[in-house]
């Protein structure tokens, strides 16, 4: 037999420290000690909230939607209201309107303030800087009711709602989709651009650059942002057709018309433009699977010159400070989708220097808990 390695001894190790410490935390004995004896009984507060607040996370978050369809945050921009006066203009009851108001101050999305009235609380007011927000929580109605039975969703057995929304995670040819397939996942992505692209641009290794190229550039939202902060640079948008349409116009219609060329086709089978000496891949990547992430990785790998440079935004696994965004949220909200995984930093390096690209690294971004960025060169 060959003796054990450093890391098996490790792991060992591991193991007997988490029956034991596993072991002690579901006792009902210890749990009963940990929360009479004075100096453990912050932790066993703390971590009866934490596990309370995992049970109780679905409740949090239809509390958020109900503030959000009833333009809770809107109608307390201009100041705090009087329970009367949010109860008429949602159409609650005094007494419903009194429930919501409440427990939303809990979650600090209202807060009370003086009798019978609340204002904006810091998460309601934090959401009110984010144009597009409101529009991704609503559209969460659709991964809820997928969430509904998730060891079906697990099992592969659900037809899922945001497979339906996402019409190019089906099964059939993504550049035969018709505009009316792609209108309402377009919009979602363009109202949702703002926070994204402040977070890329302020790390995106564009000085220098003479033409990007945004692969799956949506309705143009991201490129439309960098025209404004870079006056110099060429641009160029590769979408399918039915989306870059979209895209077409909007630039038209932003006076852009003539400072972007915008490409459409499928990226799983055709060749991406030439002509860029930088290409973006904007919450891309995440929707794949390998297969067509290496198809697509390489196919951009063809398309940049000596010296080219690629760039992933998204959000990643592992994201610092905020792992279940990667592995639970993403992990899930892709599994009903239907296709794709969250991928760790290191696990998209991989696959950049397996499509020929060097020197894969991870840049900082401003707030990893929106996106994380990976660049490599070609
Ligand atoms: C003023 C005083 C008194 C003190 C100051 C103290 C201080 C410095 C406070 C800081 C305040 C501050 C700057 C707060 C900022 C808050 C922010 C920026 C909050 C932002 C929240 C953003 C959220 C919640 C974003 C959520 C995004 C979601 C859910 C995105 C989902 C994306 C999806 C589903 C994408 C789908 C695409 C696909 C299919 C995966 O490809
Ligand atoms: C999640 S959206 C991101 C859009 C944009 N980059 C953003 O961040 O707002 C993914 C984009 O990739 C495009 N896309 C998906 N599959 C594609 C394919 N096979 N070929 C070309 N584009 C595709 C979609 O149409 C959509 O615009």
């Amino acid at each position: 037999m060959k003796d054990p390695t450093p890391r098996d001894r490790s792991s060992a190790w591991r193991e007997r420290w988490l029956a034991l410490r596993n072991g002690v935390l579901a006792s009902p004995r210890f749990q009963r000690l940990a929360a009479a004896f004075p100096l453990t009984r912050p932790i066993a507060r703390a971590r009866t909230r934490a596990l309370f607040d995992i049970v109780a996370g679905f409740v949090y978050s239809q509390i958020l939607f109900a503030c959000v369809q009833l333009k809770v945050f809107d109608l307390l921009a201009d100041g705090p209201l009087s329970v009367a006066a949010l109860a008429a203009r949602t159409g609650l009851s005094e007494d419903a309107a009194r429930r919501l108001l409440a427990a939303a101050a809990t979650l600090d999305l209202t807060e009370p303030c003086g009798d019978d009235r609340f204002a904006l609380g810091r998460h309601g007011a934090a959401l009110r800087g984010n144009a597009g927000l409101p529009d991704m929580i609503a559209h969460h109605a659709l991964f809820y009711r997928d969430l509904a039975d998730p060891v079906a969703l697990l099992r592969g057995e659900a037809d899922t709602e945001l497979g339906r929304f996402w019409a190019y995670a089906g099964r059939g040819a993504s550049a035969a989709l018709p505009p009316e397939a792609v209108a309402s996942y377009s919009r979602l992505m363009a109202a949702t651009q703002g926070f994204v692209a402040d977070e890329v641009l302020a790390a995106a290794p564009l000085a220098g650059r003479r033409c990007l190229l945004d692969v799956g550039g949506g309705e143009g939202a991201f490129l439309s942002a960098v025209a404004a902060r870079h006056p110099g640079l060429s641009l160029m948008l590769f979408d399918l057709p039915a989306v870059a349409e979209r895209a077409r116009q909007n630039f038209s219609a932003a006076g852009l018309g003539n400072r972007v060329t915008v490409h459409s086709g499928d990226f799983r089978i055709d060749p991406l433009p030439t002509g860029a000496d930088i290409v973006s891949l904007v919450r891309i990547l995440h929707d794949h699977d390998e297969d067509t992430v290496r198809t697509l990785l390489a196919a951009v790998r063809r398309a940049l010159p000596p010296g080219g440079r690629v760039m992933v935004a998204e959000p990643m696994s592992g994201a610092p400070g905020a792992a279940p965004l990667g592995e639970a949220y993403f992990g899930f909200y892709l599994l009903a989708m239907g296709r794709g995984r969250p991928r760790t930093p290191g696990v998209l390096c991989g696959l950049l220097t397996a499509a020929g690209f060097h020197r894969p690294r991870l840049v900082t971004t401003r707030n990893p808990v929106i996106l994380q960025m990976v660049i490599a060169n070609a």
